[in-house]
C-alpha cells in the first residue's frame, strides 16, 4: 500500500462524514438552501485567493523547475476553472458573482486557511502536500459520489459543479499531487511522517467543517450580536 493510500484508509471516517453532509448531498439531490449556497461561495472566492498564495509560498520550496511548473499550473487552475462551479451556484440563486466578492472570511475558512499557511511557512514541501491534499481529493471524491448516486443529467441544476469536479483534470491535479507527497515521505523520520499524518487529518476535518460552516451560516460572535440589534 502506498503512503497515500494509507492516508486515504486512515482518514476514511472524515470522508465518509463528507459525503453525506446534507450540503453535499443536497448537491446531488438538487436542493441546497439558497442562504448556504452564497455563504459558501463568499467563503470559498476568498478560500481559493488564499489557496494561490500558498502554492505561490510553496514554490519558494520546490527543489526542481517541475515543482515550480506543478505550483504554476495549480494557480493557473484556481484562478481560471475554478470560477466555472462558482458560477453554477451563482446562477442557481440568481446573483451576480461579483456581488459575492470581497467578504471576510467566516472562522472555519479563515482557521482552514491559517493551517495549510502555517504548513507553507514552517513545514517541509512533504507537510505542505498533506496539508493540500485534502482539497482536491475530498471534491474528486465527492464529484464521483454524486455522479455514481444521482447520475444527474444536464437538466440538474447542479449538473456543471458534479461534472468539474468529477472530471479528469481534477483526477490528474489529486494523483500528481499523491505521487509527489509518496515520493517525498520514502525517507522521512517518525517524526516528520506524524506531522504530514496530523496535517491531512487537520485538512480533511476541516473540508468536512467547511461544509458545515457554509451550511449553518457560521458568522463570528460580535457579527450574530450586530445582527440581533
Ligand atoms: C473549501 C474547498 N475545498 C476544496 C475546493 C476544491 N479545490 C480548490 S483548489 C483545487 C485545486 C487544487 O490544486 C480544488 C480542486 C474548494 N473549491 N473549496
Amino acid at each position: 500500500m502506498t503512503f497515500t493510500e494509507q492516508l486515504r484508509q486512515e482518514n476514511d471516517d472524515v470522508f465518509q462524514k463528507i459525503f453525506t453532509h446534507p450540503f453535499v448531498d443536497g448537491i446531488g439531490r438538487g436542493d441546497v438552501p439558497k442562504d448556504s449556497i452564497i455563504h459558501y461561495v463568499k467563503a470559498d472566492f476568498e478560500y481559493l485567493n488564499a489557496f494561490m498564495k500558498i502554492y505561490a509560498l510553496s514554490m519558494v520550496k520546490a527543489k526542481s523547475r517541475d515543482d515550480i511548473r506543478f505550483f504554476f499550473d495549480q494557480i493557473g487552475f484556481v484562478l481560471n476553472d475554478e470560477v466555472h462551479p462558482h458560477h453554477n451556484f451563482c446562477d442557481y440563486v440568481g446573483v451576480e458573482y461579483e456581488a459575492l466578492q470581497s467578504s471576510s472570511l467566516p472562522p472555519t475558512a479563515d482557521h482552514y486557511i491559517k493551517h495549510m499557511m502555517h504548513h507553507a511557512q514552517t513545514g517541509t514541501i512533504a507537510e505542505i502536500y498533506a496539508a493540500l491534499l485534502p482539497c482536491p481529493w475530498t471534491y474528486l471524491e465527492i464529484g464521483q459520489e454524486l455522479l455514481k448516486t444521482y447520475k444527474p443529467t444536464k437538466s440538474h441544476p447542479f449538473y456543471e459543479w458534479i461534472t468539474f469536479y468529477a472530471d479528469e483534470e481534477v483526477e490528474r491535479i489529486t494523483l500528481e499531487l499523491r505521487h509527489r507527497l509518496d515520493q517525498e515521505a520514502q525517507d522521512v523520520s517518525q517524526e516528520q511522517k506524524q506531522l504530514i499524518k496530523e496535517a491531512f487529518r487537520k485538512s480533511c476535518e476541516l473540508e468536512w467543517k467547511f461544509w458545515e460552516m457554509a451550511y449553518i451560516c457560521e458568522t463570528w460572535p460580535s457579527e450574530q450580536e450586530a445582527s440581533r440589534i
